[in-house]
């Protein structure tokens, strides 16, 4: 179990049921300043981590690494995975050991279920369940972790408030009581109390990829209370959690994170914290601003440009005015009430949960998000939710089909005109994940672009055979002579270094080694400066990187690495009207 780290301290008292004023109870403190990007804290010993229930058997339960992909259940419960030994061993001392025998009970239990009913198949364990049985059984051996657990809060009257989640909750504990051998009516509301504290304080813990991927829970991580605007953020590594700081933090400042999507308009982020059992009254709340309107408070805005701090971050909306400016901002005629949003968003939310979107079932969802969404495509609000989520289908659609050239400009779109206003600062995940979608996309674009194609009738001719014969003859797959202007032109190569450059450089300090969209960005860049033609490209992106404000690496940037992704980015929303209308 955690202690607190250095450089932080918990203030404050657990707030009473029903108190007035209303409090907000304890929260984490700096104890020291910490600087935009700065990690605040590693918290790698908690209280729970677990992957999703249905990911228990697939994915390894010690290292967490979505990319093992030969994994092998453990032979006493069948229930949880290992990569290997070495993981196995490690999480047998750290968790196993206690809940090996209990998972077992459970899924023999689950087994006779499903034999009972033809065709069933055996359920996997709800991640609520596996982690009160974790919790209970580590109880039976430390009455620290007891204690600890009795620390947090649990916001049990709230939740009794909720008949239909209060349910929920009594099946959850009494299936987790059951294998823990726990029978008594008292152990039975403990163990209730127990899963109100873990649903309270619980992290959904997001894989490197940024997929939902189980949960987390540490006793002093969850002293972080919430605000729309955070001043810090968590990511997850392994069995780690990391803190890391988004705003200039002072000394004596309260830390705070996001429990929820903060892009969502306020009345669902409000729906959202209402499990939580409280009014979030941040300034974002107070005042309802949209994405952008709350850019615009970011104190980070200027990291953009600035590159004296110890750490350079980089981004493809370098110019900071507009950041600050946007245009979608001055645009009066077209103006979108937060309540016309929330209504946008009310509409389409259904779309969000739908699960056979991964299927292949983008482009119904996306017509519809494209006709509830006209208001906020006239005001050209790209950022806003539920529009965004137009642009992300529309990238997914393009992986789907194959139509690379189409997936670059649609990613180079969501990089410059999505996610710099969803998430103000630059090395935000989602931000470096934008921007490796664009690498990504790059080298199979460049695959339908013949090399040897200065002839505007070769291109010509070959435009044609893309269009007519093979496997390009998809009509899904066909590019549009735009991009593949836009294409032919540009030196792909630096575009695809600089981008890698700027992720390798962004992103989260500490552990970005275990970070897979780092991990790649490595590779793939070590594999581009390998080769002995890009030897001189390679020296170009390392001039521009050791001094980004030289005016001629200002130059070499906007030529090479910003007018393609301008360009790109101008025919999206074209290409997204023929998409919906095809
Ligand atoms: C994970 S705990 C955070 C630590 C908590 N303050 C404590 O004392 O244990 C989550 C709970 O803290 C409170 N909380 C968190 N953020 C809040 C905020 N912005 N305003 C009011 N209460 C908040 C709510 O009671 C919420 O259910």
């Amino acid at each position: 179990m955690s202690s607190v780290p250095a450089g932080l301290e918990i203030r404050g008292e657990k707030a009473r049921p029903g108190q007035l004023p209303a409090s907000r109870g304890r929260g984490l403190f700096a104890t020291r300043s910490f600087a935009p990007g700065q990690e605040i804290a590693v918290f790698s010993k908690p209280l729970l981590v677990l992957p999703s229930g249905p990911d228990a058997a697939t994915v390894c339960n010690y290292c967490l690494d979505p990319r093992r992909e030969s994994v092998k259940l453990c032979t006493g419960c069948r229930v949880v995975a290992y990569c290997g030994p070495a993981c196995q061993r490690a999480h047998w001392s750290r968790f196993h050991k206690v809940e090996c025998k209990a998972l077992q009970a459970a899924f023999a239990s689950a087994a006779e279920t499903a034999a009972a009913m033809p065709g069933a198949v055996v359920q996997p364990l709800p991640t609520p369940v596996r982690a009160l049985m974790l919790l209970l059984l580590q109880w039976a051996r430390s009455p620290d972790i007891r204690a600890a657990v009795d620390r947090l809060e649990s916001n049990t009257h709230a939740f009794i408030a909720n008949p239909q989640l209060w349910d929920d909750f009594k099946m959850q504990a009494a299936a987790a009581c059951k294998f823990c051998s726990w029978f008594s009516e008292e152990q039975i509301k403990t163990a209730i109390e127990a899963l109100c504290r873990i649903h309270t304080n619980a992290f959904d813990r997001f894989d490197p990829d940024l997929f939902l991927s189980g949960s987390f829970v540490d006793v002093t991580l969850a002293m972080a209370n919430h605000a729309c605007m955070p001043n810090a953020v968590v990511g997850f590594a392994g069995q780690a959690a990391y803190l890391r700081a988004q705003h200039p933090i002072a000394a004596g400042d309260e830390i705070t994170i996001s429990y929820i999507d903060w892009t969502k308009p306020r009345a669902e982020r409000q729906k959202a914290l209402r499990l939580y059992n409280f009014q979030c009254s941040c300034p974002r709340c107070r005042d309802d601003l949209d994405v952008y309107q709350a850019a615009q408070l970011s104190p980070v805005l200027a990291l953009n440009t600035d590159w004296s701090s110890s750490q350079k971050f980089f981004s493809v909306v370098p110019s900071l005015d507009l950041l600050r400016n946007p245009p979608v901002l001055r645009d009066a005629a077209h103006n979108v009430t937060p309540q016309q949003v929330e209504a946008m968003y009310a509409t389409t939310y259904e779309l969000f949960r739908d699960a056979t979107l991964e299927n292949g079932n983008q482009l119904g969802a996306m017509r519809t998000l494209y006709a509830t969404c006209q208001p906020l495509i006239k005001a050209k609000r790209w950022a806003v939710e539920p529009l965004a989520q137009l642009v992300r289908l529309a990238l997914l659609y393009c992986i789907d089909v194959g139509n690379y050239a189409h997936l670059l400009v649609f990613a180079s779109f969501n990089a410059q005109h999505v996610d710099p206003y969803q998430f103000p600062v630059p090395f935000a995940s989602w931000r470096t994940k934008g921007l490796m979608n664009i690498a990504k996309a790059i080298p199979h674009a460049m695959m339908l672009v013949m090399a040897d194609i200065p002839l505007p009738q070769a291109a010509q001719a070959a435009r044609e055979a893309r269009s007519l014969g093979g496997p390009r003859a998809d009509p899904r797959r066909v590019v549009d002579p735009r991009v593949l202007e836009v294409l032919e032109s540009m030196t792909d190569g630096c575009l695809f270094a600089a981008l890698l450059t700027m992720i390798m450089h962004n992103g989260p300090l500490g552990h970005s080694e275990r970070w897979s969209p780092l991990d790649n960005a490595r590779v793939l860049l070590a594999g581009f400066q390998a080769e002995p033609q890009h030897e001189a490209m390679k020296e170009l992106i390392d001039d521009w990187y050791n001094d980004p404000s030289d005016p001629e690496m200002v130059e070499v940037f906007d030529e090479l690495i910003l007018e393609p992704l301008n360009r790109l980015s101008a025919l999206a929303p074209d290409l997204l009207e023929k998409l919906v209308k095809q």
